[in-house]
C-alpha cells in the first residue's frame, strides 16, 4: 500500500467544489462507480451505449430502451455537409484534439442548443458524431479519402473502428472498444469534467461546455497521457533498455505519462481491466516486445516510486494492438467521456450557481498610478 496522499490546497486538491450524484472516485471499498454501479461490473456485462444511457437518463435501460437508444444514436452519426467541409480545409498536420474541438464548436453553429429542453438531444447527437468528425478528417487529410459517416455497426466502438478502417471490425476489437468506452465514460471532478461545470454554470450552451472540455482534455497532464504513454514504451526495444532508461528518466525528475493520480493513492481500478485485454491483444498479434516493456515500466514505476499506472497506461498498448494511429487516442477519449460531461453539465444545471471561487492576492502592493510619460 503507497502512503496516504497529504492534500494540500493547491490544485483544489482535496476540496469539495460541488455535488454530483453521477460517480465516486476512490471511495473506500468502492473504487469507481457510475451512479451506484462498480465500473469493472459494468465493463464486464454492460455495453458503452448502455452505460452511456445510465449516465445521461439516470438508470440502466432495458432491452427495449437500449434498443430504441442505439437506433437512436445510429441516426445521429452522419454529419452535415457543412461540417464535412470546415473539417476538410484542417490541415493533415493538425492536432486530432484540435479537429475535435473545432468539429464540436462547428456542430454548435449548424444545430445550435437554443434551450435547455434540448440537452439531451444535443447530448445524444454529440455521441451519434464525434466518431465520424474525428475519422472523417483522419481519412480525408492523411488518405484523401471521403467517408460516409455511418456505418452497419451497433456498437460505438465498432462503428468508429470501421470508419477508421473501412471494414468491419473483429469481435475481439469491438469488445475491447467497448470496455474502453465504459472505463473513459465518467470520473467525478476531473479537470476536463470541471471545466465544463465551469462553462455550464454561466447558463452557457452545451456545445460551449464540450468545447470547453476538450480543450481541457488535451493536455498530456490528463487525457493526453495515453499519447504520452505510447511514446514512452515505442522508445525501448526490450525490458531490460525500458528498466535502465527509465530509473535515469527518474533521476532527472522526468514525469512517465500513464502513472500516478490526483485522487487515487495506490491503483487506479480502470488500470487492472485494460490491461488484461491489452495482454489479450499482445497475444493476437504476436506482439514480444510492447507489452513486455510496458509491464517492465510498470514494475519499475512501483519499486522506485510506489507510483501505478492509471487509466491511460495500458490503453496506449490496447489501442495500438488495434491499428489506432497514437494521435487518435485521446479524440477516442472525448467519443466516450462526452457522455460524463453532458450528464455533469445536466447536473449543474438542475441546481445552478455561478462557480466563482476566490484567489489569494499575491502581488504588488496598492501603488499610485504613473502616467506613460514618467515611466
Ligand atoms: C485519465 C487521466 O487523466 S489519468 C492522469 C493522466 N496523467 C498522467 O498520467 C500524467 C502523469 N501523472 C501526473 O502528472 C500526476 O500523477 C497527476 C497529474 C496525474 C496527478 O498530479 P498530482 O495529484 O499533483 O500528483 P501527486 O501529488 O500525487 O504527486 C506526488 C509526487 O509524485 C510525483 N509524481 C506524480 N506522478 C508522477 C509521474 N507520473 N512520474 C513521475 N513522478 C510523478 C510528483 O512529481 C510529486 O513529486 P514531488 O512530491 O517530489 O513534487
Ligand atoms: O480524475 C482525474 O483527475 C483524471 C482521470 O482519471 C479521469 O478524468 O479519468
Amino acid at each position: 500500500m503507497a502512503e496516504a496522499k497529504v492534500l494540500s490546497g493547491a490544485g483544489l486538491r482535496g476540496q469539495v467544489a460541488g455535488q454530483t450524484a453521477l460517480c465516486t472516485v476512490g471511495k473506500t471499498g468502492a473504487g469507481l462507480t457510475y451512479r451506484g454501479y462498480d465500473v469493472r461490473e459494468l465493463a464486464a456485462g454492460a455495453d458503452f451505449e448502455e452505460v452511456a444511457y445510465l449516465l445521461l437518463y439516470g438508470e440502466l435501460p432495458d432491452r427495449t430502451q437500449l434498443a430504441d437508444y442505439r437506433a437512436r444514436l445510429k441516426g445521429f452519426r452522419e454529419l452535415p455537409r457543412a461540417l464535412k467541409e470546415v473539417l476538410e480545409r484542417i490541415p493533415a498536420t493538425a492536432h486530432p484534439m484540435d479537429v475535435m474541438r473545432t468539429g464540436a464548436s462547428m456542430l454548435g453553429n449548424l444545430e445550435p442548443e437554443t434551450g435547455f429542453e434540448q440537452q439531451q438531444d444535443r447530448a445524444d447527437r454529440l455521441l451519434g458524431a464525434l466518431p465520424g468528425i474525428m475519422t472523417y478528417w483522419y481519412r480525408f487529410s492523411h488518405q484523401g479519402v471521403r467517408i460516409e459517416c455511418d456505418s452497419d455497426e451497433a456498437s460505438i466502438g465498432g462503428h468508429f473502428l470501421a470508419l477508421l478502417h473501412g471494414k468491419a471490425p473483429s469481435e475481439l476489437h469491438v469488445r475491447v472498444m467497448n470496455v474502453s468506452l465504459i472505463l473513459y465514460a465518467e470520473h467525478e471532478f476531473n479537470a476536463s469534467t470541471f471545466t465544463a461545470r465551469v462553462c455550464a454554470s454561466t447558463l452557457s450552451d452545451l456545445y460551449s461546455c464540450v468545447t470547453a472540455a476538450i480543450g481541457s482534455l488535451r493536455g498530456p497532464l490528463h487525457g493526453g497521457a495515453n499519447e504520452a504513454a505510447m511514446a514512452l514504451i515505442e522508445r525501448f526495444d526490450s525490458p531490460e533498455q525500458a528498466r535502465a532508461e527509465l530509473l535515469k528518466m527518474l533521476e532527472r525528475k522526468d514525469k512517465i505519462m500513464g502513472f500516478g493520480h490526483a485522487i487515487y493513492k495506490d491503483s487506479d481500478p480502470r488500470n487492472e481491466v485494460i490491461k488484461t485485454w491489452a495482454k489479450k491483444l499482445a497475444d493476437e498479434v504476436g506482439d514480444t516486445r510492447l507489452y513486455a516493456v510496458s509491464e517492465a515500466i510498470d514494475k519499475t514505476m512501483w519499486e522506485e516510486k510506489k507510483l501505478f499506472p492509471n487509466a491511460d497506461f495500458y490503453h496506449a498498448s490496447a489501442y495500438h494492438f488495434m491499428g489506432i494511429p497514437t494521435e487518435l487516442f485521446t479524440p477516442i477519449f472525448v467519443c466516450s467521456r462526452v457522455s460524463g460531461w453532458c450528464a455533469h453539465v445536466f447536473e449543474q444545471r438542475a441546481n445552478n450557481r455561478i462557480i466563482r471561487p476566490s484567489a489569494e492576492y499575491t502581488g504588488a502592493e496598492q501603488r499610485p498610478f504613473v502616467a506613460i510619460d514618467q515611466r
